[in-house]
Formats: structure tokens, C-alpha cells, sequence
């Protein structure tokens, strides 16, 4: 029997958070349908683009024939449809299938969907509820295993506390087709220098000490020092679930700076779970966090993925053209200015050769973008042929089961290209200015920069 949410069964269902594109809510209900379940609702943005296409066309001209090998996402009737066929047939054997939940596709009345809309509003951050709502024109939810929880089966599940991080890309690029002018893209990563621009767009308070290299860099003390950066400026990076309630981070959004509160609360809220004194909790769950990312090895395959951008976007755009077949608009223009550039030798690649560069990039830039769920379970002495992986805290004397999953693998469109071109160069022109005031310290900001550039 197909299932379809009514109005009423709104009540059951309540914000856990959202991005740019989706909003989610977790289950409160009764129904083992849904008990463990989170629901994804696609949002439309209030200026008129919709994520969620409104006349649900499936993929463009183009894009079939990208996705071409991949032949049930090609053949699905629904964009819907295909995005789950992209995350099940090319994302999952990429990441690895144990760790990529695809989810499945519910009906869902306008009225639920409304009702879901006006219950939710409060707890949404301002600025996401002004950029966008949830699309009542959708007729589905997409309904996914809550990787926050352990499943409960019949024996009571312990306490279950889980991670969320948002890597973003951990690699620097080292395309030949990185103009001279942009060769600090070689030194800096993407995610530091895009801080400064988020900075001047007022997007954040304060700069991020975070750096994906760190968390990538597969050293046990990098992987440390990342994870304090990430607890000490969490932005939209880092977040923390106890029994799929949050307890650290911004439902929906980020939080710039970890203040004096916010530790106190977090270090009251492990209790029960990091059985170490007051004080040495957050410390421990840290620890706990950096020795399950080193150990997993889990970002390894995720970073061979986000490598798959391998000639940058400086490269693939010309590729790009070249499958829309259309005149490439940045030989156009580098041609105008008479600036001389070695792009022509893309445009004269095979068209398979073009599509290959696109597809990787598509691929690697939603590797770029997703998150992963890391989830502990105080490890019980009998659980022998446990499916999760098993992890020893020292500090704490502790075993825990854990589990890692990866969260929004979405499909990105073709024609986002041209976006990722404009934002690379506004990211670099950001960045480059501040570069030109002698703050730099090395490719390090000085503080009193930041403050100056606010
Ligand atoms: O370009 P970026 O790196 O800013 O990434 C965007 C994200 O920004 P952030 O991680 O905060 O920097 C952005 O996240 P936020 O809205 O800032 O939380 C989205 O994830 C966006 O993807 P989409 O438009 O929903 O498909 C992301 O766009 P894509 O570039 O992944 O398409
Ligand atoms: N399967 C899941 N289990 C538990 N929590 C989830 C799950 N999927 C999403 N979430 C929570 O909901 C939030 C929003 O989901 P998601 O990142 O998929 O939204 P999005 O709009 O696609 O994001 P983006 O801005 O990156 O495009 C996540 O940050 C996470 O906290
Ligand atoms: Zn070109």
C-alpha cells in the first residue's frame, strides 16, 4: 500500500534542521514506518528558483547525455527520481554503499507540507526563512534512515551521540590550467579564502580556524587540531546530536564562536555519556572524535572523490562550453582584454574527453559539499559480531561503537558551472585585496586584519 502524509500527521514530526536546499524534521511518532526516520522537504527559494524543479522536468538535454553510463538515473521519469539514482548509482560505490543511505521517496499532500511550513518557522533561523520556504508544490518527501541514532530494535539503545561535519574541500589544486595570477589558489585552500569573502558579506562574524587540510591530512595530530578548530568556530561545520537532539552547533545554520556558555552547556550535556569529571568531558569527546576520523580512515575515500577535480575550474569551464556547444564566454573574454591564455587546446579535445572533465567535477564538487555523521554508542562487553566499528577513548577508559555516514550527496546542476566559475574568481578577487595590504603573514591573515576587513 502506498503511503501518503496527510495533514494531521504533521503533529509527529519536528525541525531538526536544513541548508540551502532541503529542510529535515525527525520523527516523535508511533508508526514503525517512520520510528528512526528523518524526512527531507525540498525548499523554494523566495526570489522565484526553485530546488525543486517545478515542473519536475527530469535532466536537461545535456545532462543525459553526462550521465549517460548511469542508465536508470538517465531513464528516470522524475528529477526526483534521479537524484536518488545519482546518489545510489554513482555517489554510494564511490563513498562505499555501507556508509550512503539514498533514502525513498514518500507522497505528501499540499496540506501536510503547509502545515509542516507554519510549525517549523520559529525554530528556523531569520535569514534561512528569508531566502526560502518550504516548496508546497512538491508532492513527495524523501525519507531517510536518522543517522543521529543507533537502530533501537527490541533491546533499549544507550545513549547515542553523533557528530556532524561539513569538511568542505580538503585538497589544494594543482591543475596546470590555474592562471599565474591565481597561483595562490596552490597554497590556500578554497575554504580559507572563501572565509574572507563570507566575512565581507557579513555571512559570518569571524573567520573560521579551521582548515580542511587538516582534517584530510590523515596525520593523528592534524586530525586533532582540526577537530579544536571546528569545536572553537563551528560555522555551518560542525555539530553535535545527543540522541538526535543538538547539543552543540546552529540548528540550520552555524555558529561563528564557541563562547564560555556554550562550553559549559556542552560539557553538562556529555555527562552520561563521556564519563570523565567536569571540566575534562568536551576534551575527551574531542579526542574521541579525532581517534574515529584517524582510525575510520573514512575521509580518505571521500577526499580521492573531491579529487576527481582534477584540472580545477579554471580548466573545466572551457569543457563545459564545449558540451552546451556554445562560444566559451572566458576565451571571449580573456581574448577581448588580449590576455594571453592556453585554453585553446581545450576546445579541442573529443567531446567523451569534455565529458568525462564535467562529470568528475559534477561528482567531485557534491563530494566537496556533503557531510558526514559520525555516531557513538557506549560498546556493551557482549557485543560480540557488532556491525559497527569499535573505538577505545584512553582518557576515559571507554569503548564505544560508532558508525559514519555520509549526508547530502546531492546531484549539482550542469548549469552551475558558469556559478562555480564566477564564485572561484570572486572568492580569489576577495582575497587578493586583502593580500595587497601587506596583512598577510605568509598565506596567513593577521588577526588585526580580520577585524579591519569586518
Ligand atoms: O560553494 P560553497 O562552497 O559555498 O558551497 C555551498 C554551501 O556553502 P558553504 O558550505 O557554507 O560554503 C551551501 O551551504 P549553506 O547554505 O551556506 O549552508 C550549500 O551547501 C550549497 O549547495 P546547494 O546550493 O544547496 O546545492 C553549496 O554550493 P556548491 O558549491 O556545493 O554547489
Ligand atoms: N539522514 C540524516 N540523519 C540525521 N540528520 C540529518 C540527515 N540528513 C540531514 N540531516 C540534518 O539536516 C541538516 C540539513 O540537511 P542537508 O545538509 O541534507 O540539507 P541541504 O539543504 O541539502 O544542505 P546544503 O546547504 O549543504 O545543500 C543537516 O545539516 C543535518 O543536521
Ligand atoms: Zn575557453
Amino acid at each position: 500500500m502506498e503511503i501518503k502524509l496527510e495533514q494531521e500527521d504533521a503533529a509527529d514530526w519536528v525541525y531538526r534542521g536544513e541548508g540551502a536546499a532541503n529542510l529535515v524534521l525527525s520523527y516523535t511518532g508511533s508508526s514503525p514506518l517512520f520510528i528512526g526516520k528523518v524526512m527531507r522537504i525540498q525548499k523554494a527559494a523566495r526570489n522565484g528558483s526553485s530546488h525543486c524543479m517545478e515542473d519536475h522536468t527530469v535532466l536537461t538535454e545535456h545532462e543525459r547525455l553526462l550521465w549517460k553510463e548511469a542508465e536508470e538515473l538517465v531513464s528516470s521519469p522524475t528529477k526526483e527520481l534521479a537524484e536518488l539514482h545519482y546518489v545510489k548509482d554513482v555517489m554510494s560505490p564511490l563513498l562505499g554503499p555501507k556508509h550512503v543511505d539514498a533514502g525513498m521517496h514518500v507522497l505528501a499532500c499540499r496540506e501536510f507540507l503547509e502545515s509542516v511550513e507554519k510549525k517549523v518557522i520559529c525554530q528556523r533561523p531569520a535569514w534561512r526563512v528569508d531566502a526560502a520556504k518550504i516548496d508546497v508544490k512538491c508532492d513527495f518527501v524523501l525519507l531517510m534512515t536518522d543517522h543521529s541514532l543507533f537502530p533501537s530494535g527490541i533491546v533499549k539503545v544507550g545513549p547515542c551521540i553523533s557528530v556532524e561535519i561539513k569538511p568542505k574541500c580538503g585538497f589544494l589544486p594543482f591543475s596546470r590550467f590555474i592562471a599565474e595570477r591565481n597561483a595562490i589558489k596552490r597554497s590556500t585552500t578554497r575554504f580559507r579564502m572563501h572565509q574572507v569573502l563570507k566575512l565581507r558579506q557579513h555571512e559570518i562574524s569571524e573567520l573560521s580556524q579551521y582548515d580542511p587540510l587538516d582534517i584530510f591530512s590523515g596525520s593523528n595530530e592534524r586530525i586533532h587540531k582540526a577537530l579544536n578548530d571546528l569545536y572553537s568556530t563551528p560555522q555551518n561545520n560542525f555539530r553535535v546530536f545527543l540522541n538526535g537532539s543538538i547539543i552543540f552547533g546552529g540548528l540550520g545554520g552555524g555558529v561563528d564562536k564557541t563562547s564560555i556558555v556554550i562550553e559549559k552547556a556542552f560539557e553538562g550535556a556529555l555527562k552520561g555519556v563521556i564519563q570523565a569529571d567536569d571540566g575534562l568531558r568536551t576534551r575527551s569527546f574531542i579526542e574521541l572524535v579525532a581517534e574515529t576520523v584517524y582510525n575510520s580512515r573514512v575521509l580518505d575515500q571521500l577526499l580521492e572523490v573531491q579529487k576527481l577535480d582534477s584540472i580545477d575550474i579554471e580548466g573545466a569551464i572551457h569543457a563545459y562550453y564545449n558540451i552546451i556547444s556554445k562560444p566559451c564566454m572566458v576565451c571571449r573574454e580573456l581574448d577581448e582584454a588580449r590576455v594571453p591564455h592556453g585554453y585553446a587546446s581545450l576546445h579541442s579535445i573529443p567531446l567523451s574527453e569534455s565529458l568525462k572533465i564535467i562529470k568528475d567535477y559534477i561528482i567531485a564538487a557534491t563530494a566537496k559539499d556533503c557531510s558526514l555523521m559520525v555516531s557513538f554508542k557506549p560498546r556493551e562487553d557482549r557485543d560480540f559480531g557488532s556491525p559497527y566499528g569499535s573505538v577505545y577513548l584512553k582518557s576515559t577508559n571507554q569503548n564505544f561503537d560508532y558508525k559514519v555516514n555520509f549526508i547530502d550527496l546531492d546531484l549539482k546542476p550542469l548549469k552551475k558551472m558558469e556559478t562555480y566559475y564566477e564564485k572561484d574568481k570572486k572568492i580569489l578577487n576577495s582575497y587578493a585585496q586583502l593580500a595587497k595590504t601587506k596583512h598577510m603573514k605568509g598565506n596567513t591573515l593577521s588577526m588585526e586584519v580580520f577585524e579591519t576587513i569586518k
